[in-house]
């Protein structure tokens, strides 16, 4: 049996002060859309540093790949588009081409020259996330959703098997929002990237994605979409902290 992508066992978590994540345990198999909702504070951005092994868990333990965190070597198979991303400083003059470019760093070192097939594997990261007519433009003239597609094409460059992103549509404006979610859809069934993503666009994620977790400290769903409407009321309100009953129609039976 294939090893999860992600195995998380028992962890937990805490702040100095603040108790962030209460015994969490969850698995991302490979081809997972895992869509990871939740309140402001419930421990989503922190979830996912300690996947990325940004933060080390105060208890429990983490496999990657089948091997324990702390040994497992293989760092670019996990891309990652933090929240911070797009508030890009839009006076820096770097081309689109160089930005991508950036994400062969890990591969290549960050003083030694690109290899020549840097341009095509850029210019194929640009085409997936259908950015590939903007290779020569710079970045700080992009509207806010472009520059948000150049920086999923950086983490891409570096062919990772799992794309991790926290609340990639911030600066996404309503109208684009769909085609965005379309965007991360091709790149988790076409591709074959395994996707984690935190948001708060519960309507529009729900139509793509193939898992949710609901967090709030602990893990009060994760499973497929369509059994999330098994979450009772209480549950729900208890992940939430208020009622959220609207939210019946994730998961195809109460749509
Ligand atoms: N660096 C930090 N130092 C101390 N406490 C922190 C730190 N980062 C987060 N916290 C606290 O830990 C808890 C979880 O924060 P986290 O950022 O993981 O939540 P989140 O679900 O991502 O929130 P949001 O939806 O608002 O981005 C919150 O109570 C937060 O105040």
């Amino acid at each position: 049996m294939v090893a999860p992508l992600i195995d998380i066992k028992d962890i937990s978590f805490e702040y100095e002060q603040t108790k962030a994540l209460d015994n969490i345990s969850m698995k991302v198999e490979e081809g997972d859309f895992l869509a990871i909702l939740g309140p402001n504070g419930s421990g989503k951005s922190t979830l996912l540093k300690i996947m990325l092994g940004l933060i080390k868990p105060s208890k429990g333990k983490i496999e990657l790949f089948g091997v324990d965190a702390k040994n497992f070597k293989n760092r670019e198979w996990i891309g990652y588009v933090s929240q911070k991303s797009n508030s890009f400083n839009s006076g820096f003059p770097a081309t689109v081409e160089e930005v991508v470019a950036g994400g062969l760093a890990k591969k290549t070192g960050l003083f030694h020259r690109l290899p020549k097939s840097a341009h095509q594997e850029v210019a194929e990261a640009l085409e997936a996330v259908g950015m590939q007519d903007f290779m020569g433009r710079s970045v700080s003239e992009l509207s806010g959703g472009q520059q948000q597609r150049i920086f999923i094409a950086r983490a891409l460059v570096a062919k990772p098997k799992v794309l991790i992103l926290d609340e990639p549509t911030v600066g996404v404006d309503h109208q684009n929002v769909q085609a965005f979610y379309d965007m991360l859809a091709s790149l988790n069934r076409d591709k074959n990237i395994t996707l984690v993503l935190v948001t708060h666009d519960v309507d529009t994620v729900t139509d793509r994605i193939t898992h949710v977790a609901c967090l709030n400290q602990t893990i009060h769903f994760h499973g497929f979409k369509e059994q999330l409407h098994t979450m009772s009321d209480e549950q729900r309100e208890a992940w939430y902290g208020h009622s959220v009953r609207k939210i019946h129609h994730i998961g195809g039976s109460h749509a």
